[in-house]
Parts: C-alpha cells; structure tokens; sequence
C-alpha cells in the first residue's frame, strides 16, 4: 500500500480556500501512483471554534462532495483528515473516508476532545469506533488527542486492524511527544501508523508539520517536514504478519484482568 501523507497550511476560518488547497494537492498526490490519501485535523475551518456556527460544513455535505468526487476521478482512497461538520445543533470534528470508487467507508467523531485548545467547549464528543477496509487491508482511524489514549486505540486494533490513520493540528511545542506517542502505538499494537499533522499557525498556535509513517517495529519510514508538502511511502503487510506472528501480543492479552 502507497500512501501520500498531505501537510497543509490551512487558512484559519476560511473553508473556501482551504477546499481550494485540498482540491489542489489531492490532485498533485494523485499523479504519484498511490493508494492511500491523508489529510489534517479540521481542515475545512482550522481550530476557528468560536466561528463555527458560520464555518462548519452542514453534515459534511460539501467535504463528501469534494472528497467523493476527487477519490472516484483519480480512483484512489481518501482518509479525508478531519472536519468541522455541523449536525442536528452540535458540532463535531469528523473524519470522512472514501474507497476508489468514492464510496463513503466511515464517519468518525472525535472522542478526545483537547481541552488546552478549547475544543471541549464546541465540539461535541464522539462514541463509535472507526474500523474500516481500504484494498481489503483492516484499517483504523483516529484524530489528534486521541493517541493520548492507547486503551482507545488498542480496543480497536486488538480487532484486527494493520493500519492506524492518524489526522492531527498538533503544535510545534509538544512535537517531541508526537513523534514518541505514535511510536509507542505503533510498537503496542503491531501496526504501519501513518499520521499527519498540519503546518502554518492559527492566533493562538504554531504547527510544525513533521507527519510520520511508522512501521509496526516503531521504526520511522517517512518524515515530512515543517512545510506544506506530500510525503509518501510504501506500507508492506507481510510485516505485520510476521511481527504479530513471533511475538502474539494479541492472544498474549489478560483482559479479564484490566
Ligand atoms: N488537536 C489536538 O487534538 C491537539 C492535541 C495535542 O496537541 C496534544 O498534545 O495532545
């Protein structure tokens, strides 16, 4: 599996352009022959909370739109990244995920929402898991602060998943944890881990990019860097089943015991 990980610059409250941007490199990641597109956290608005009364896409209908499209015209899978999606009076940070044919796979809704960047205070909180298949390759998807929480992604992986997608807006100050979080899940539960975060800055925030792809040993395949980009790499499986293989943390698990 070839995935082609995007570092945006998203524009602070300003969906128009930032559809524009996205539009433009899915397009540019398309001519690289990959199977997989990734894209950052809430990407559609940036962390404009106070504004998102006015920002949020209404039910996703303009990011389904966009993604679905983009994905059937360049027959490649897109985990949308995340966006403010207005539904029913809340708002939600949801990731979209698309097949080749522009199918919509799964809808997730951030569970863990961070409250140093206020998002616990309009964001309403997920309650589903975010399972899915892309290339018949069982896969997952979280968002940003929910890699704090390895019980989260563990009770997901321990179902089968290969891959851990990860879309983020995570800043430049705490990028050390970062990068030794998506280690860890990665090592903990035998899986690639291929996660992006974003560049630029909001009012409040500078954000460092420096996206990943982790192999199932913690070993790092691909680093982007603190620039708008695309970063790709290959994801071999066979690892997977061999590091799963020789050491089954899986069918090692006492969860009678926690
Ligand atoms: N957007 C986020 O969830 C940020 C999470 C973060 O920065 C952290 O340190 O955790």
């Amino acid at each position: 599996m070839r995935v082609a990980l995007i570092q945006l610059n998203i524009q602070y409250g300003n969906p128009d352009e930032n559809y524009r941007q996205v539009t433009t490199a899915i397009t540019q990641a398309a001519q690289q022959a990959v199977d997989v597109i990734v894209l950052p956290e809430m990407w559609n608005t940036g962390y404009a909370l106070t504004r998102l009364n006015v920002l949020a896409d209404d039910n996703g209908a303009r990011t389904i739109k966009v993604l679905s499209q983009l994905a059937q015209q360049f027959h490649v899978n897109i985990v949308g990244g995340s966006v403010a999606v207005a539904r029913e009076d809340d708002f939600y940070n949801e990731m979209l995920v698309f097949d080749r044919a522009g199918q919509l796979l799964s809808r997730y809704d951030k569970v863990h929402r961070f409250g140093l960047m206020a998002e616990d205070r309009y964001i309403t909180a997920g309650r589903t898991e975010n399972r899915f298949t892309l290339d018949a390759v069982p896969a997952m998807g979280v968002i940003c602060y929910d890699i704090r929480f390895p019980e989260w992604l563990r009770k997901q992986a321990a179902q089968g998943p290969q891959v851990i997608f990860v879309s983020a807006e995570w800043p430049t100050v705490r990028l050390p944890q970062w990068k030794i979080l998506l280690q860890a899940r990665a090592i903990e539960n035998q899986a690639f881990v291929v996660a992006v975060n974003r560049v630029g800055s909001d009012p409040d925030n500078a954000f460092g990019g420096q996206s990943l792809v982790i192999d199932p040993l913690g070993t790092i395949l691909a680093h982007g860097s603190d620039h708008a980009e695309i970063t790709t790499a290959t994801l071999d499986f066979d690892q997977v089943a061999a590091v799963r293989g020789s050491m089954p943390v899986f069918a090692d698990r006492q969860p009678e015991l926690y």
